[in-house]
């Protein structure tokens, strides 16, 4: 039994996540401390993500925490995780998944179908951007930072018609009540690895490593493997609007890609390949297979 720290964001999202993972170890006997932390992604509210740096903003302070050793890890959306992690630090669990979905979130309407011409839709996810042009091309959309009760906030000031979230998060937070419609894949695919929990360390803590590894969960680390190398391969930065979803179907896993183009509305890419996946090596190879389709099709 050993004594651990979890440095973690501060938003409700991020210890909801920290205090679920403290509370696994202790019930396998460890004492787990939090550290809580201010990010920078956390402080950049006014601009979008993809314009001021990416995705590891909301990781680096951190990294810096587990590098001094003023934590021994680091519990993360993996969404929001790089696709590559820094020299000596590694990705020591995938977790059970949540709800990998989209929601549609109103105060006045029951599904996105029901929004009048023109009305007004808040994300700043380049993904969901380009998915919801896909669907409705007549929809204002806005942009929408902050954390999630921020989001909400902002929606229910009238800011917005209505505004997409991962159901994922909301669920963690109980607020899944305030969700009108849950996108199946098919209209609306996920973000790599969303819904899913990452744990990371430093590389050389293999006694880190060793606790964590009743934490994870092999299916989900297989789907979001797959998942995150489409990124990877189409080159791994958040400021492109891709999304990839993946899932068992027996054994195979079922990938489906799609890559937006930024610059001309209207133009996506769908992509999806399944095969027999048993470890991590076959699950990226599925992920490079569905990027190469991705780019036959047009995305780069
Ligand atoms: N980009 C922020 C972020 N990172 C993870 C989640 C939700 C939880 C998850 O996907 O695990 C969210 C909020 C959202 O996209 O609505």
């Amino acid at each position: 039994m050993s004594q651990f720290t979890i440095a973690t964001r501060e938003s409700r999202l991020a210890l909801w996540q920290a205090e679920h993972v403290q509370a696994l170890l202790e019930q396998r006997g460890h004492a787990v401390a939090l550290l809580g932390m201010t990010t920078k992604g956390d402080q950049i509210l006014d601009r979008s993500l993809s314009k001021v740096g990416g995705k590891g903003l909301f990781v680096k302070e951190l990294e810096v925490a587990l590098e001094e050793g003023r934590a021994d890890l680091a519990v993360h959306s993996l969404k929001d995780v790089p696709m590559d992690l820094p020299e000596g630090f590694a990705l020591a669990c995938v977790m059970e998944r949540e709800d990998p979905r989209d929601a549609f979130v109103s105060n006045k309407y029951r599904q996105l179908a029901d929004l009048p011409q023109g009305a007004v839709v808040g994300t700043s996810s380049l993904r969901r951007v380009v998915l919801l042009r896909a669907l409705r091309p007549d929809l204002k959309i806005e942009p929408l930072r902050g954390n999630l009760d921020t989001r909400l906030r902002k929606l229910d000031d009238g800011q917005y018609d209505g505004i997409v979230l991962a159901a994922a998060g909301l669920k963690r937070l109980g607020l899944a009540g305030r969700i009108r419609q849950v996108f199946e894949p098919t209209e609306m695919l996920p973000a790599a690895g969303q819904g899913a929990l990452g744990i990371e360390i430093r590389a050389a803590r293999g006694d880190v490593a060793e606790a964590l590894a009743p934490l994870a969960n092999q299916s989900t680390w297989l789907a979001v493997a797959a998942e995150r190398a489409v990124s990877r391969s189409m080159g791994g930065s958040c400021s492109m609007p891709l999304a990839a979803h993946a899932h068992f179907e027996g054994e195979y896993l079922q990938l489906n890609a799609a890559w937006g183009d930024p610059d001309q509305a209207g133009v996506l890419v769908r992509a999806r390949s399944a095969d027999v996946v048993a470890d991590l090596e076959q699950a990226a190879a599925l992920g490079e297979a569905v990027a190469a389709r991705l780019r036959a099709g047009g995305a780069r």
